[in-house]
């Protein structure tokens, strides 16, 4: 597939924006005709003066199964895309470890919908944590953030040495213009942005707020089905990665890099998303939350909600994720004589989950669209009172959950609140209160209550 980007508008490259389907495929793209070597990485001399220039996203010799690179053919290496490196202040974007003195993480927590404020914030700016976990400098762990966007990026660009950005929309559309090509990202839609890869973030059509998870750790991966079998759950084909689009634009510019939590600055004279063709398995790509196929309980009890796991990024111990990004869409409940909401539950894993929009059946007040909540590591939580009383007395025929979308982020490791979400976000200060009214049902008697 070719795509030809010749303007030197800001927003060029978005104009001929396409994407190929597959997880994990080897592709390949040109934004100019026989600008891909073909039977060769690194001729003597690249079609159209271009250099050759390898992205590794994993060590060279990880697995097959899992190693992934990208060969770029771009107007200048990357290396003259970066001059002198200095620390910048970005002081929201949070990375772990920050465990902060006097604030308590150990608890459940809730926020409301955190407000977009009317100030000039960009995707660097507007980034407010509220979660780190692990320990970036090991590579382990992530960091959950809430992005309030009102300004496009002008002239300016990012990239993530320490992670990989899961991007999860709530409210407005955004457009990352990438060095690989453009994704147009909304709500109900879901971007990964690799680790390394520089992009612009721009804003096609007014504010817009959501939700990230930032990866220290090994990339995010379908799960396996296991019995489920070869279909179902998120398909492969489902998943769109952008073709190759450039700028050749000679305009000055400001790159901002995060590694090991520190953000630096440097200036160039060109925009660095000059990458004319390519070809690899290591790219951002987006993904439609609702060509997501749950599968569940089709006679009784309620499973477990990694079976709702749209990826899964592994932290080295079969089974035990460092992320699981899990999904909780429109379905229908059908389990007989059962309790159907979710179960009350203690986890060695640390859910923090998000509302996309409607109504989440555990939580039918309280947690609305653009919310979040925090049941961390081994702390008690499960359905509210009236959550409880209303499935526990509710007529069990077929009944579809609908208008309702939310997510989380299941992680092995405890998540360590930051200041700002501790002191700063509109955090539910009652929130615990929600189980308080639970009743006690027990009068030593045999039968159902
Ligand atoms: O609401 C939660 O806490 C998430 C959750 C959902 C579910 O279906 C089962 C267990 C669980 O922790
Ligand atoms: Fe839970």
């Amino acid at each position: 597939m070719t795509v030809r980007e010749t303007t030197a508008a800001q927003s060029g490259l978005g104009a001929h924006a396409g994407y190929m389907p597959g997880f994990g495929n080897d592709f390949e793209t040109e934004a100019l005709p026989g600008a891909l070597p073909q039977g060769q990485n690194s001729p003597q001399k690249c079609n159209y003066g271009l250099y050759a220039e390898q992205l590794s996203g994993t060590a060279f010799t990880a697995p097959r199964g899992q190693n992934e690179r990208t060969w770029c053919y771009r107007i200048r290496p990357s290396v003259h895309h970066t001059g002198r490196f200095t620390p910048i202040d970005v002081p929201h974007w949070k990375t772990a470890p920050n465990v902060v003195p006097n604030v308590t993480s150990l608890g459940q927590y809730r926020w409301d919908p955190v407000p977009v404020p009317e100030e000039a914030l960009t995707w660097i700016t507007g980034m407010r944590t509220i979660t780190t976990a692990g320990d970036v400098n090991i590579q382990v762990g992530m960091a959950s953030h809430v992005y309030l966007v009102t300004r496009s990026m002008e002239d300016e660009y990012f990239f993530s040495a320490d992670s990989e950005l899961l991007v999860v929309p709530q409210e407005g559309r955004l457009r990352f213009c990438t060095e690989l090509g453009v994704i147009d990202l909304e709500p109900k839609e879901i971007a990964i942005l690799p680790r390394g890869l520089v992009y612009r973030v721009e804003l096609p059509d007014g504010p817009a707020r959501g939700f990230v998870c930032e990866n220290y750790g090994q990339k995010f991966d379908l799960p396996h089905r296991g019995p489920i079998g070869a279909n179902c759950l998120a398909n492969p084909r489902d998943f769109k990665c952008p073709v190759a689009a450039f700028e050749d634009r000679e305009t000055p510019s400001r790159v901002v890099i995060k590694w090991c939590g520190q953000f630096h600055e440097t200036h160039i004279g060109h925009s660095p998303l000059d990458v004319v063709a390519w070809h690899g398995n290591y790219c951002a790509y987006k993904y439609d939350l609702r060509t997501y196929s749950p599968v569940g309980a089709i006679l009784f009890d309620h499973p477990d909600p990694s079976i709702f796991t749209v990826l899964t990024a592994p932290s080295g111990q079969e089974g035990t994720a460092n992320i699981d990004f899990v999904l909780f869409r429109e379905r229908w409940l059908v389990a007989e004589h059962s309790f159907r909401p979710p179960w009350y539950h203690k986890n060695i894993m640390s859910e923090l989950m998000g509302n996309i929009y409607g109504q989440y059946d555990a939580k039918p007040q309280g947690f609305a669209p653009g919310g979040i909540s925090l049941h961390n590591c081994m702390l008690p939580h499960g359905p509210d009172r009236d959550a409880f009383e209303g499935a526990s007395n509710a007529e069990l025929k077929p009944h579809k959950l609908e208008n309702t979308m939310s997510f989380m982020f299941e992680t092995r490791f405890p998540q360590h609140l930051t200041e700002w979400a501790a002191t700063e976000a509109p955090m539910q200060q009652e929130y615990v209160e929600v189980w308080q009214r639970l009743e006690k049902k027990f009068d030593g008697t045999p039968g159902v209550k």
